[in-house]
């Protein structure tokens, strides 16, 4: 999505100077490239072949409705996790028929919603949620359509907050009672059992964790078979790693044929739920230097964006590439800690990065195109800002950066 243009000394993003888009649109912003996105969602689906599937971008990992639009456009479906997503994703014009409604704590009111506009499946993580949902589809005189994603308890050997997969981890449903979960819902006269799912965690940067979970959840599938309950689609969540720094994921055509050999001849719909690996190398977040700070310890340098704009350094304690947005600096290279003007000291987005800096430099923070803006926050009352997505030669404002007044619009004096 990125690149250097030698010959003008300069940061692109597919076309476009990134200097141009900073000029326009001022610093910090987020600038996504609309062809990488296309590119990596057609990487999965075309890894498919004749195989019945459905890719289901987690709206999670980017959910601005521009981008929803982009995918919904290629025919995408989508994997949502509230009724704030579902509100985007149909703000984005795509087929609710195409939704998976995963999530531990689905309120009353978002599978009302959800079941009103006909989604294609829940996907149920808790016992009470199957009966939550038989009640209110009765109320409204439909059926519900269900799923239920089983907790495989399988290592996906990844950060431990983004592992979801463990028997420890509060997700799913404990896959030895997942068997009496599904006779419980075969009974049940407002619901119709239409598939299984998992998903083990996210940034997973080997094969074998997801094939296990698939040997796992297809002795339940047989085994459901063996019991007259015949499964429509296996869902096999996301997770698929990408490059941050020296990490080798596999390429989704690798990481899809190792995952439809394991399948072996089960006649299933397939449907993956890809976030981080569609958006996240679609995105950059740009930053401008206010001000070097050198000391006796350590260099710091002082940038406009923070862990409100970009929280994964400071959370995770992850990498993220920072390079110059102009080459050619006459000043030395020089280690440098780049922070945040936020209240913390947890707030940096790099540390020791060597870099040659001077004050107003513009730094691009790569790979930011997935759980950058989505998890970003007002934190020290700082708007959240703008969102560029470049298509060809051309930038688009997909979001406006928020002003001061609107931070603070619906809050009222006693
Ligand atoms: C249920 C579910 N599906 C899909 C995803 C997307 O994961 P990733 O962005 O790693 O592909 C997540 C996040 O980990 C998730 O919780
Ligand atoms: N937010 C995490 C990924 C969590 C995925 C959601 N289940 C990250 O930035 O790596």
């Amino acid at each position: 999505m990125d690149y250097f243009n030698y010959r003008e000394q300069r940061l692109f993003a597919e076309d476009v100077a990134v200097e141009d888009i900073i000029t326009e649109y001022g610093s910090p912003c987020y600038i996504y490239s609309k062809a990488t996105l296309e590119r990596h969602w057609h990487a999965f689906d075309s890894a498919f072949g004749k195989q019945a599937h459905l890719i289901c971008y987690a709206v999670k990992a980017n959910s601005n409705i521009a981008i929803l639009n982009t995918l919904a456009l290629l025919g995408s479906g989508f994997d949502i996790v509230s009724l704030g997503e579902l509100e985007r994703v149909l703000a984005a014009q795509s087929d609710p028929k195409k939704v998976v409604f995963s999530g531990v704590g689905k309120r009353e009111d978002e599978i009302r919603a959800a079941l009103k506009v006909g989604i294609r499946c829940f996907n149920i993580e808790v016992q009470g949620e199957l009966d939550r949902i038989n009640q209110i589809a009765g109320e409204l005189g439909v059926i519900a359509p269900v799923s239920f994603r089983v907790n495989p308890d399988v290592d996906a050997k990844t950060h431990p907050y983004i592992s979801t997969g463990l028997k420890e981890n509060k997700f799913g449903i404990d896959i030895e009672g997942a068997l009496d979960e599904y006779r419980r819902a075969a009974a049940m006269p407002h619901i119709e059992i239409v598939g299984i799912d998992c998903h083990i965690g996210s940034q997973l940067i080997e094969t074998r964790p997801f094939l296990d979970a698939l040997e796992r959840v297809l002795k339940i599938v047989n085994a459901l078979k063996a019991e007259g309950i015949v499964l429509h689609h296996l869902d096999l969540g996301g997770g698929l790693g990408i490059c941050y720094n020296d990490e080798t994921p596999p390429e989704p055509a690798e990481y899809v044929a190792a995952l439809l050999k394991g399948l072996g001849d089960n006649n299933l719909e397939i449907l993956l739920e890809p976030g981080r690996a569609i958006s996240g190398n679609a995105g950059i977040l740009v930053t401008k230097v206010e001000y070097l700070k050198p000391t006796e310890y350590k260099n710091f340098a002082i940038v406009d964006a923070a862990m409100n704009d970009l929280v994964r350094p400071s959370l995770y304690g992850s990498w993220q590439a920072i390079i110059p947005v102009q080459l050619g600096s006459k000043e030395p290279e020089n280690e440098w800690d780049v922070v945040g003007p936020v209240c913390e000291t947890g707030d940096f987005l790099g540390k020791d990065r060597r870099l040659a800096l001077s004050q107003g430099d513009l730094l691009a923070i790569r790979s930011s195109g997935a759980y950058g803006f989505t998890m970003s926050s007002n934190y020290n009352s700082r708007p959240r800002i703008a969102e560029i997505m470049v298509d060809g030669d051309r930038m688009h404002l997909i979001r406006e950066r928020e002003s001061v007044a609107q931070l603070w619009a619906g809050e009222h004096l006693l």
